[in-house]
């Protein structure tokens, strides 16, 4: 009987002012084309929120202090069974947040818009909750 190896992920939900970071996931990467927020395994000695920051400032050059966990999801996905944590986040610095095209290929997309994108199956219920508490008005 042969278990799965299951991966602790932390993941940086950034917003700003009811804009969210978004990239696209590589074509090489498993669910490639599907749009994600910046994040990766955990290192071993790493917790969840240390590693949605050290991802984030990896994969987008964008320095961010995390706020709280707001959502735990656990999945399984034919390439692996994960465990996300999903942590919710701001810049650092926020002067130059929507001049700085630098972000390697993440973009700012506005709450109300993320319903028109197609995400990972396991952020349904983060999305819900985002577009619920930041699109209204
Ligand atoms: N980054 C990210 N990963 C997500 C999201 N939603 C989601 O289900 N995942 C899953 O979480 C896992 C992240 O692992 P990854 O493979 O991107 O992480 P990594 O870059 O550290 O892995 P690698 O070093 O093996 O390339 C993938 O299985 C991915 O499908 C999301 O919004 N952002």
């Amino acid at each position: 009987m042969s278990a799965r190896k299951s991966n602790r992920i932390g993941i940086a939900v950034v917003e700003y002012q009811r804009q969210f970071l978004i990239g696209v996931r590589d074509a090489h990467a498993p669910l490639a084309g599907f749009h994600e927020f910046p994040g990766g395994k955990c290192e071993p000695d790493e917790s969840a929120e240390q590693c949605a920051v050290r991802e984030c400032l990896e994969e987008t050059g964008l320095k961010v202090t995390a706020l709280q966990e707001i959502r735990y999801e656990e999945h399984a996905y034919d390439h692996a069974d994960v465990q996300l944590h999903f942590w919710l986040c701001q810049p650092v610095e926020t002067q130059t947040v929507f001049t700085d095209q630098n972000l390697k290929g993440f973009h700012w997309i506005p709450a109300k818009h993320l319903l028109d994108l197609r995400f990972p199956e396991a952020n349904k219920s983060l999305i819900e909750l985002l577009v619920n508490t930041y699109a209204s008005e």
